[in-house]
C-alpha cells in the first residue's frame, strides 16, 4: 500500500506564535480526528522549525518538512540552510523544486538534482514538486515537460533512493488561483509520472511512490482528487493556514 500523505506548505506566511497556534490546533484535532493511515505533514518557515517540532514531535501521524536547502554541504553561502541543519534539528521531509522556487529563485533541474542527493545523504526525504505553466499546458506539451522535470532531477537516483522520494504534481495554473486542476487533468499526469518511473525503475518501484496533486485543493475538492487511482494525497498552500480547512482535506481520503 502507498502512504497517504496530507502536506501543508505554510510558504511565507505565519508569525512564530500564529505557526505555534495553528500547530497546537491541527496537532489536538489530528488526535481526536484522524483515525486513518494518512501522514500529515507540515512544512512551516524554518524559523518555525525547532518550536513546531516541539509540538509535534510526539504526534505519530505528523511529520516535519522544510520549504527548501541549500545544494551544498556547508559554507560561504549567506543566508542560506543545509540539508544538515535541517535533520540536526529533527526536520524529516524537505520540498524542492516548488515552482515558486524554479520562478523567483531561478531553480534549474541540475541544480534540484543536487539537491535531492544532498537532501538524501542527510536522510530527509525529499517531497519533489513538477508541474507546467498555463503556456505550456495550452500548447500541448505538458506531459513532456513534467516527465523532463522528473528525468533531469531523480533518474539519476538508485532505485533505493528514489523510493525515498515523494513526488508532487503541482500545476502552476492551478497554484493560488481558485483553478483546480480536474479529475481527470490530476490522474491523467499522474498516470503519467507512475509509468515514466515504471519504464525507469519497474512496476514495482512505481506503485510504491505516493505522487501528490497540489493546486487550490480544499476540502470541497479534496474528496474527489484524493479518490483518484494514483493520487495519494495533496500538497496545500493557502488551505493548509487554516487548521478546519486542513483538517477536513486530511479527513477527504
Ligand atoms: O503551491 C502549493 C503547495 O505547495 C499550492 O498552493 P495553493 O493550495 O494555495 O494553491
Amino acid at each position: 500500500m502507498r502512504q497517504k500523505i496530507v502536506a501543508g506548505n505554510w510558504k511565507m506566511n505565519n508569525t512564530l506564535d500564529e505557526g505555534l497556534k495553528l500547530t497546537s490546533e491541527i496537532v489536538n484535532m489530528v488526535n481526536d480526528e484522524v483515525n486513518t493511515d494518512v501522514r500529515v505533514i507540515l512544512a512551516p518557515p524554518f524559523v518555525h522549525l525547532t518550536q513546531v517540532r516541539g509540538l509535534v514531535k510526539d504526534s505519530e501521524k505528523i511529520s516535519l518538512s522544510a520549504q527548501n536547502c541549500n545544494e551544498n554541504d556547508e559554507g560561504a553561502f549567506t543566508g542560506e540552510i543545509s540539508a544538515e541543519m535541517l535533520a540536526s534539528v529533527g526536520v524529516q521531509y524537505v520540498i524542492l523544486g516548488h515552482s515558486e522556487r524554479r520562478e523567483y529563485f531561478d531553480e534549474t533541474n541540475e541544480q534540484l538534482a543536487k539537491k535531492i542527493d544532498i537532501a538524501l545523504a542527510n536522510n530527509l526525504k525529499p517531497i519533489f514538486c513538477c508541474g507546467e505553466s498555463l503556456e505550456v499546458r495550452e500548447n500541448g506539451l505538458f506531459k513532456e515537460f513534467v516527465s523532463n522535470q522528473i528525468s533531469d532531477s531523480l533518474f539519476h537516483l538508485g532505485e533505493e533512493d528514489l523510493k525515498k522520494v515523494v513526488i508532487a504534481y503541482e500545476p502552476i495554473w492551478a497554484i493560488g488561483t481558485g483553478k483546480t486542476a480536474s479529475t481527470e487533468q490530476a490522474q491523467e499526469m499522474h498516470a503519467v509520472i507512475r509509468e515514466l518511473l515504471a519504464e525507469r525503475y519497474g512496476a514495482d518501484v512505481a506503485e510504491n511512490i505516493s505522487i501528490l496533486y497540489g493546486g487550490s485543493c480544499k476540502p470541497s475538492n479534496a474528496p474527489e482528487l484524493f479518490a483518484c487511482k494514483d493520487v495519494d494525497g495533496g500538497l496545500i498552500g493557502g488551505a493548509s493556514l487554516k487548521s478546519r480547512d486542513f483538517l477536513d482535506i486530511i479527513k477527504s481520503f
